[in-house]
């Protein structure tokens, strides 16, 4: 998929962070959910404590103890464990970051904070604080622009921050302007910098582009799916690989229709797993059962029966 391989690539779970019936976080289920990505996704890296994994919603010191985990038991198993540590606070992004470094994370990524949001130099210099904490670290910039406000052309970001930030390695770009995309896709390409993709339902139009992989909540359940849609681009099949990507959009057309949004996503995540993921946290709230079972049929008429 990448010209300059030795870099991430393919499929990452941004993955759902499993909690109690009580709320409190289920650290005894990530043994079980590393094999799960690794034996009936096919999925071997993942990015913890992200959106998916409602980081922004967690203390510190669930983030950390989540870090940890993820990375003692992904250790000789999964290709790489990315560590997401953005927070409004720059200083608490360092400590995270600091404590990725420490818990053996393979690298580090980090949202603009997105209260007070800042300019493009803002930006840099956020992530130059992040990146500084953790320097052995490569750091990836994560745009997220539908959540955060942080609206900014990420090519404008780009430019000269190698000189800026000898750790930073890429991006997590999960903004839909293909335009911007594939603008930093053409500068980071050159450093053999990695640019993931993070629309799930638009990834085909990204490989096009030439990113390198994706990072998603979807590839924790579709991603023995994507991958084979992967598989397909990379052969030269497009008639397949736009079949592929159809059904999928198809999906999450339907899932939207119902109000889809996180705390439903990791409810069709426990429901097609048979991993108990738990309640989301707040402000996010639980939904009638009714429709996740619903998603789940629907993924099951459009990509078969779920490998469980
Ligand atoms: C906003 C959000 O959570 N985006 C995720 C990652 O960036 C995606 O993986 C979406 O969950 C996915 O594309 C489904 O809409
Ligand atoms: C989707 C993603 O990358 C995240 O949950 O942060």
């Amino acid at each position: 998929m990448c010209p300059n391989s030795s870099k991430l690539t393919g499929l990452i779970a941004a993955t759902f962070t499993p909690l109690t019936p009580q709320g409190e976080l289920n650290l005894a289920l990530i043994g079980p959910y590393v094999d799960y990505l690794l034996e009936k996704q096919r999925v071997r890296s993942v990015f913890v404590n992200g959106t998916t994994g409602e980081g922004c919603s967690l203390t510190l010191e669930e983030r950390k103890q989540l870090a940890e985990e993820w990375c003692r038991q992904g250790k000789g198993k999964l290709d790489q464990v990315i560590v997401h540590v953005g927070c409004l606070s720059v200083k608490d992004s360092q400590e995270l970051a600091r404590h990725a470094a420490s818990v053996g994370a393979d690298a580090i990524a980090a949202i603009s904070p997105f209260f007070l949001k800042p300019s493009n130099a803002g930006v840099t210099d956020v992530s130059k604080g992040s990146g500084s904490a953790a320097p052995q670290l490569p750091l990836y910039y994560y745009h997220l622009p539908a959540l955060t406000g942080v609206k900014l052309n990420v090519r404008e970001v780009l430019q000269g921050i190698e000189t800026q930030i000898p750790s930073f390695k890429g991006l997590k770009f999960s903004g839909v302007d293909l335009r911007d995309l594939g603008q930093c896709v053409s500068y980071c390409r050159p450093h053999g910098w990695s640019v993931l993709y993070g629309v799930d339902e638009q990834l085909l139009g990204a490989l096009a582009l030439g990113v390198c992989g994706a990072v998603g909540s979807t590839y924790n359940y579709v991603g023995h799916f994507m991958n084979k849609m992967l598989n397909a681009f990379e052969k030269g099949d497009l008639a397949l690989a736009q079949d592929l990507q159809f059904k999928m959009q198809d999906v999450f057309t339907f899932a939207n229709s119902l109000g889809f949004d996180l705390a439903m996503n990791k409810q069709v995540m426990s429901l097609w797993s048979g991993l108990p993921m738990g309640p989301p946290r707040l402000p996010l709230l639980p939904w009638p059962s009714d429709r996740t079972q619903d998603i789940v049929k629907k993924l099951q008429q459009e990509m078969g029966p779920c490998p469980k």
